[in-house]
């Protein structure tokens, strides 16, 4: 059996990838979810060992020392959120290909280790404002944790073209269809 390969969406904060990802996991087969470590508290509606595996700081720090990451990145101040080896390992030894939603430096950190076998999406909202609504429609986040993310959006904007494609996210549907076909080409 061909081991599986990597497809990463990222973008930033309010961008919809996310959404994406839920809808290619929940139409696609073949595609499993890495599930990321982070030091962040858990929103309502989200599960352990499903969203992420939330952890202490300490649980981070250990699994620094003991090498346990592909990669970490400090995304917030003083959230950490990084990938486990494990989970790469896990999903590809069988041939089921992994779906990443994590941030800009760790999605660009994956494309040099893995180079072709990996698959690297940004995911563009139509507008700053735009990102701006959905971000605060979502209503997970406090005005301190907006602001965090909001404040980097335009950096993280400016890494889009290193990505290999670039997914618009402005009428949902079409973004969905949009995302399926990019992961099928990809596989094929
Ligand atoms: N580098 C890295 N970033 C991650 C990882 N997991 C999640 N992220 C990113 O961390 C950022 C914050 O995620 P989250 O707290 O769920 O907030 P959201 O983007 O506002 O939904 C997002 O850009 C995620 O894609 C990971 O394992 N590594
Ligand atoms: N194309 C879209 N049009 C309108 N709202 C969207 C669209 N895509 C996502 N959303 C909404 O915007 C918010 C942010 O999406 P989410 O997937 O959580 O983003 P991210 O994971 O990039 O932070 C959510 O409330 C989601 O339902």
């Amino acid at each position: 059996m061909t081991k599986g390969k990597l497809i990463v969406f990222s973008a930033p904060s309010g961008a919809g990838k996310t959404t994406l990802v839920k809808h290619a996991l929940e139409t696609m087969e073949n595609i499993q979810f890495s599930i990321s470590c982070t030091t962040r508290e858990k929103r309502d509606g989200e599960e352990h060992g499903k969203d992420y595996y939330y952890i202490t700081p300490e649980e981070f720090k250990s699994k620094i020392s003991n090498d346990e990451f592909v990669e970490y990145e400090e995304v917030y101040t003083n959230n950490f959120y990084g990938t486990l080896k494990s989970e790469v390992e896990r999903i590809t030894k069988d041939g089921n290909s992994v779906i990443f939603d994590i941030d800009v430096v760790g999605a660009l950190n994956i494309k040099k280790i893995y180079g072709d076998e990996c698959l690297t999406v940004f995911v563009n909202p139509p507008s700053l404002e735009i990102l701006k609504e959905r971000l605060i429609s979502r209503n997970t986040e406090s005005e301190d944790k907006l602001k965090q993310r909001i404040d980097k959006a335009g950096i993280e904007m400016e890494t889009a073209p290193k990505f290999d494609i670039i997914l618009l996210n402005d009428d949902l549907e079409t973004a969905k269809e949009e995302t399926l076909k990019i992961i099928e080409n990809f596989l094929k």
